[in-house]
């Protein structure tokens, strides 16, 4: 499915956090959103994910406006992986991946083998099969930040919107997420610090300062040592082979 922002505007009382943001994703794509602290990633996917709507401007998933979609229809359709999010403490890991089935439920329908099928495989994606019967609680940042994406993917979504999903995970769960995510037949958008792993899993990178969208564009044309100077206050190498990468040298003037 289709994602197309046009011209949104978001600010909280007399404040603007996000100002004339338009951007079109399409079916099937990985798009990365990077952008230092602060820059409106967050604020952005919320308001493409229709969890929070904008002052101006519109977003529209499959050509619909996203305000005229139910909003049980849209969470069929579309799954937020949030940072750090918080759980019911008391419950197991398997019922906080059930969860993501309740957008598919009908009030009288029980719950099915099928559904009990997704659960499973959902846990069994993110290596956490072994956790399944462990209270929630007890799970470590990067177990729990795995059992979040298991539950996203048992909503079944076509978009899915991840916010910094590799912030808790050891470096062979940040490829494992990150390579599952690509290889899953939806649209993702996916907020990440690490420009290196953007580089590598997304098909295009767009990039946010202050509030606005300053470039798009594939990794090749996004991440050179100008855009990392001139946004991240960095100075980096970038090799080109056969993707870009960064080599961090210091701060400008360091
Ligand atoms: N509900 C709110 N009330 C007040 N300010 C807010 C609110 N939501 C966001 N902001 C402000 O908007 C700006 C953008 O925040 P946002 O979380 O979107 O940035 P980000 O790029 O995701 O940052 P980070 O990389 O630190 O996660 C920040 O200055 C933040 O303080």
């Amino acid at each position: 499915m289709s994602v197309v922002a046009t011209d949104l505007e978001w600010g909280v009382r007399r404040r603007v956090v996000l100002s004339g943001v338009s951007l079109s994703v399409a079916p099937g794509e990985t798009l990365g959103l990077i952008g230092p602290n602060g820059s409106g990633k967050s604020s952005l996917l919320r308001l493409l994910a229709g969890l929070k709507r904008p002052a101006s401007g519109r977003v529209q998933i499959h050509g619909q406006d996203i305000s005229r979609v139910p909003r049980r229809m849209l969470a069929r359709q579309v799954a937020f992986v949030q940072q750090s999010a918080a759980t019911d403490t008391n419950v197991s890991v398997r019922d906080v991946v059930r969860l993501g089935r309740t957008p598919h439920r009908s009030a009288l329908g029980g719950w099915t083998n099928a559904d009990e099928d997704i659960v499973a495989s959902a846990l069994e994606r993110v290596n956490m099969t072994g956790h399944a019967n462990q209270p929630w609680q007890t799970l470590s940042g990067g177990e729990r930040q795995r059992v979040h994406i298991a539950r996203a993917l048992a909503q079944a979504p076509r978009i899915m919107f991840l916010d910094e999903p590799t912030n808790h995970l050891d470096i062979h769960h940040q490829i494992e997420i990150l390579r599952m995510v690509r290889a899953l037949d939806l649209t993702s958008i996916i907020a990440l610090h690490d420009m290196n792993l953007a580089t590598m899993f997304c098909d295009r990178i767009a990039v946010m300062k202050d509030g606005r969208l300053v470039m798009l564009g594939t990794p090749r044309e996004v991440v050179t040592a100008q855009l990392l100077r001139d946004v991240f206050r960095v100075e980096a190498e970038v090799s080109d082979d056969p993707r870009p990468h960064i080599r961090f040298t210091g701060a400008p003037g360091a």
